[in-house]
């Protein structure tokens, strides 16, 4: 396809999610089984555009003065693909299969580009109502740390040290362009294309052989901070697909016991191929089953208890920029509450002397500091480790800018460490 008739695409995309309100992944989708012709880099490449254009909403909308789907890719050009005004005219020729050309009212503001007086939701490229939340955790820093989140994400691979080291997978990965990650001990970086497209991971031995493991650097580091150790007797309450189960095995190097739960059981689905491809031996996968608590035995039992809490997902915009737009405000009531349900849950598995380990991909207070506050009062049994003594005893070095300013634990965000939004918090047990 054209370029110019990706971008037709990518508009008809947007006005489908416009009117049906659903996932951009499953408007994507049906748009490619409807038009078969499509190879997989078209696809790919349109969805990419439509990624974009979620990303830079706000701005495209308000520069072009203008809620149409047609207005929100021409923005995307602009903020996303820092396009001149004569290539996106080029695009928008009417000729083929190329959108029709640009309005004298469209092509006026889109040469004007003016984003005076917006306010900051705009600016920074997040929902409006989330602004009170957004000023509360961010401060002066609000409009850069939503403009973080509406960057593409890079490609982060976790070295499995089950399997490998990472001086041998940088070499191995060297034909990708493979970085060590700067903060995370095992991590590796693969820069994306510009205009977005990944490296094709799926068809590298390392990864079918599972020397490595596709996670964020944030949820690296949330990992690494949790201190899974050998011989530990460790659970994983929210393990959901297993991406931090994975870390956690590997960094008990397959000596003492893990169990992974969750609340759904639908969601552990991926983790049994995961864990058999990791070579992890030491996790027992506890699935609900009724009412019944799976994990009972383990209550006042364990050393270690990773709660990867339900959130907003703020910090994954990145990756997931459509969820911005879908998340309504009711959702952060409710994921309070999840978190407080959770979080009391959790607390009942630790040992006197164990820890709790508090993490969410929110920056968001409300989900975050204030959870715990509210955890402390009816837990005076524990209290929650300095953030500097968090990184120290994971061996984490240059975050410690990372403390939080509003209480315990450590934020980390991309505007700030090029990772996903992710909280980070150790609690113990007094014993
Ligand atoms: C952020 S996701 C977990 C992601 C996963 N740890 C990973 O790294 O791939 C949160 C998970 O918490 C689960 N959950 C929510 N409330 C829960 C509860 N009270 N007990 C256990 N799991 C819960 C959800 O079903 C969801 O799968």
């Amino acid at each position: 396809m054209h370029p110019s008739a990706r971008i037709s695409a990518a508009i008809e995309i947007l006005g489908d999610l416009e009117i049906r309100r659903r996932p951009a992944s499953d408007a994507l989708k049906d748009w490619g089984l409807s038009h078969r012709f499509a190879g997989s880099k078209d696809r790919a490449g349109i969805a990419s555009l439509v990624y974009d254009a979620l990303r830079r909403r706000a701005c495209a909308r308000y520069i072009m003065k203008s809620e149409t789907p047609r207005a929100e890719m021409i923005g995307a050009l602009v903020f996303a693909r820092d396009m001149t005004n004569e290539e996106i005219e080029s695009h928008f020729s009417g000729v083929g299969h190329a959108p029709a050309p640009l309005s004298d009212e469209e092509r006026a503001n889109l040469f004007a580009r003016d984003l005076s007086g917006a306010p900051d939701w705009v600016l920074g490229d997040y929902p409006e109502w989330l602004e009170p939340h957004f000023a509360r955790a961010f401060g002066a820093d609000a409009v850069a740390e939503g403009r973080g989140l509406a960057t593409r994400a890079p490609l982060d691979l976790r070295v499995n040290a089950l399997k490998a080291t990472r001086p041998e997978m940088l070499a191995e990965l060297a034909h990708l362009d493979a970085q060590t990650c700067r903060f995370a001990p095992l991590g590796l970086r693969i820069a994306q294309g510009s205009a977005g497209r990944g490296a094709a991971l799926d068809a590298e031995p390392a990864y079918a052989r599972g020397m490595v493991e596709v996670q964020d650097e944030g949820s690296q580091i949330a990992a690494a901070l949790c201190r899974a150790a050998p011989g530990e007797k460790a659970l994983d309450l929210c393990a959901g697909g297993g991406g931090k189960t994975l870390a956690l095995a590997a960094s008990m190097d397959n000596q003492g016991e893990l169990f992974a739960t969750d609340s759904d059981g639908r969601r552990l689905t991926p983790i049994f191929p995961r864990l058999e491809r990791s070579g992890a031996r030491n996790v027992t996968v506890r699935a609900p089953r009724g009412k019944a608590d799976p994990v009972a035995d383990l209550v006042g039992q364990c050393d270690l208890v990773a709660i990867d809490a339900p959130c907003t997902g703020v910090g994954t915009w990145r990756r997931n920029p459509d969820a911005k737009w879908r998340t309504r405000p009711g959702a952060l009531e409710q994921r309070q509450k999840a978190q407080d349900e959770v979080l009391a849950r959790g607390a009942r598995y630790v040992k006197p002397g164990g820890r709790l380990a508090y993490v969410t991909c929110s920056p968001l207070c409300e989900e975050n500091e204030d959870r715990l506050a509210a955890f402390l009062v009816d837990h005076a049994d524990f209290y929650c480790e300095n953030a500097a003594d968090s990184l120290a005893l994971a061996g984490i070095e240059g975050l410690d800018a990372a403390a939080s300013s509003h209480g315990p634990g450590l934020r980390l965000t991309p505007a700030r460490h090029d990772v996903d939004g992710f909280y980070v918090a150790l609690l113990h047990r007094k014993n």
